[in-house]
């Protein structure tokens, strides 16, 4: 293991994470995706206060029931020779958090850190668009993927954002990420979002910092 790898794996051992198998992962995977599907339920339901009342006391008895049996922390799966982890309830693409964005990350051959997913009204900032912190989040996200992919994995100690316009929901987007450069302990990374007609809405530019310990 690298160094880099080391030093993650003994930041997350430090938090006292299990792991799950495979299989374990897609059972859950599947109630948050129904979860998801509620959310958005919520957000556009018009059904009358009745329907609404026995639909909450049926959200709280089955939250009873998942509740029967609990962890102390939400799991971790994995840490790669590079320190890359994958975080099942990261609020960013984790599958077992039915609040993450959909944003599944992909590391290509050049170290480029991409995903292209969609965003529903769950994720409004101003109305038709994108809330400007979730897009930081997502890019936060994706700058660490592509700091961890380039061996530097570390918390991110600067975030700097441009908005140039705004990012709509409801269509297809793009964001990428890819290493700049690192000195020592730091790692600078650039992305961006990119809309459905190819310009930029969001530019950011952040640097990671490896923890000593
Ligand atoms: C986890 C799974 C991931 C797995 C990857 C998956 C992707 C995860 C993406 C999400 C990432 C996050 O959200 S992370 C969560 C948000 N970030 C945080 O909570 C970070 C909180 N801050 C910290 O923990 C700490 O401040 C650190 C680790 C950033 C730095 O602490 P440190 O290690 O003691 O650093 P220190 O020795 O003081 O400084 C080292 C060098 O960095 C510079 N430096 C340090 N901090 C800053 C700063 N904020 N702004 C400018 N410069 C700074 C110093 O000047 C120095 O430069 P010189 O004198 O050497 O030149």
């Amino acid at each position: 293991m690298t160094g880099a790898g080391a030093a993650m794996r003994r930041v997350l051992e430090s938090r006292e994470r299990a792991s799950l198998n495979g299989e374990q992962v897609a059972a859950l995977a599947e109630l948050a995706q129904r979860v998801r599907e509620l959310n958005e339920a919520v957000v556009h339901t018009e059904v009358g206060a009745d329907e609404v009342a026995a639909i909450r006391d049926e959200v709280a008895a089955l939250t009873a029931r998942l509740s029967a049996a609990r962890r102390e922390h939400p799991p971790l799966v994995g840490v790669g020779e590079d320190g890359t982890v994958r975080h099942l309830a990261s609020p960013v693409g984790g599958v077992l958090n039915p609040i993450a964005p959909p944003v599944a990350i992909v590391v290509q051959p050049d170290g480029t850190a991409r995903a292209e997913f969609t965003l529903n009204v769950l994720y409004e900032g101003p109305p038709g668009f994108v809330h400007g912190g979730v897009s930081a989040m997502i890019l936060d996200q994706l700058l660490g993927v592509a700091a961890s992919a380039n061996g530097t994995p570390g918390m991110t100690a600067t975030l700097d954002l441009r908005y140039r316009r705004p990012t709509p929901h409801g269509v297809p987007l793009v964001a990428e990420a890819k290493v700049d450069r690192t000195e020592g302990r730091k790692t600078f990374v650039d992305a961006r979002i990119i809309g459905p007609d190819g310009r930029t809405t969001v530019e950011a530019t952040a640097m990671f910092v490896m923890p000593l310990r």
